[in-house]
C-alpha cells in the first residue's frame, strides 16, 4: 500500500468549501482550494461543495474551468459532489435556471430545490448499505433529489418517501445532503478510500 498523502481539491468558486477543506484535512488528506486549471491538474480527487449550482455554473464557465472539469471527470478523476455539487455532476437537470448547464458525468436527472419551501431545510436519519454502522444523520438545505437514475448510475440510498438522495457511478459520488455540516464523515471517508485505492 502506498503511503502517499492524497491531495484533495475543493472547488472554491462559491459555497461551503471551507467546511470540506476542514473535513479532508481532519481525515489526513492534504486539502487545497481549486479555482484555476493548474490547481485542478495537481489534485488526486475533487469535492464540489454545496452552494448555488447556477452561480457555480456561471463562475466555472467564466473562470475557464468548466472545460477542464469535464475533461478531468471523463479522465477518471474521483469527484464527490454534495447538494449543489451533485447538481453539477448530473447529466440532466430539472427546474434549472434559464441556460443553466452542468458538468455532467452521472447518468441521472436531478431536480433542484425538490423538497419545496415547506421543507426548505430538514434532517433525516438514513441507512446506507454502502456504509458500515449506524444510519447517517442527513442534513438537507434546499436540496435536490435524484429523480431518474439511468442504467449507468447506482442509487445508494433514499429518504423515507423513497426519493433517491445519494448516487454513484465509477469515479463519481453525489449526495443531496451535507455530511460536512455534521460530525459523521463516512461519505468523505468512502471517497478518500477510493482516491487512495486509485493511487496505490
Ligand atoms: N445547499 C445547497 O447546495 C443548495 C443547492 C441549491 N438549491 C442549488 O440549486 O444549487
Amino acid at each position: 500500500m502506498s503511503d502517499t498523502t492524497p491531495r484533495i481539491g475543493v472547488l472554491a468558486l462559491q459555497g461551503d468549501f471551507r467546511e470540506h477543506l476542514h473535513v479532508m484535512s481532519s481525515l489526513g488528506a492534504e486539502a487545497v482550494t481549486v479555482r484555476r486549471e493548474q490547481e485542478l491538474a495537481s489534485v488526486d480527487g475533487l469535492i464540489i461543495p454545496g452552494g448555488e449550482s447556477s452561480v457555480m455554473d456561471k463562475l466555472s464557465r467564466s473562470f475557464g474551468l468548466a472545460g477542464p472539469l469535464k475533461a478531468a471527470i471523463a479522465a477518471g478523476l474521483p469527484v464527490y459532489g454534495t447538494c449543489a455539487g451533485l447538481i453539477m455532476l448530473a447529466d440532466r437537470i430539472l427546474d434549472g435556471m434559464a441556460d443553466q448547464q452542468t458538468l455532467g458525468g452521472l447518468d441521472v436527472a436531478v431536480r433542484r430545490n425538490a423538497f419545496g419551501s415547506q421543507r426548505d431545510s430538514f434532517e433525516e436519519d438514513i441507512a446506507f448499505p454502502a456504509l458500515d454502522g449506524d444510519p447517517v444523520h442527513a442534513v438537507f438545505i434546499r436540496a435536490p433529489v435524484v429523480e431518474e437514475v439511468g442504467p449507468a448510475a447506482t442509487p445508494l440510498g433514499a429518504v423515507s418517501d423513497g426519493r433517491v438522495v445519494a448516487v454513484e457511478q465509477g469515479n463519481l459520488l453525489g449526495t443531496s445532503f451535507h455530511p460536512e455540516m455534521t460530525n459523521d464523515w463516512r461519505f468523505h471517508q468512502l471517497f478518500l478510500d477510493r482516491v487512495r485505492a486509485r493511487l496505490a
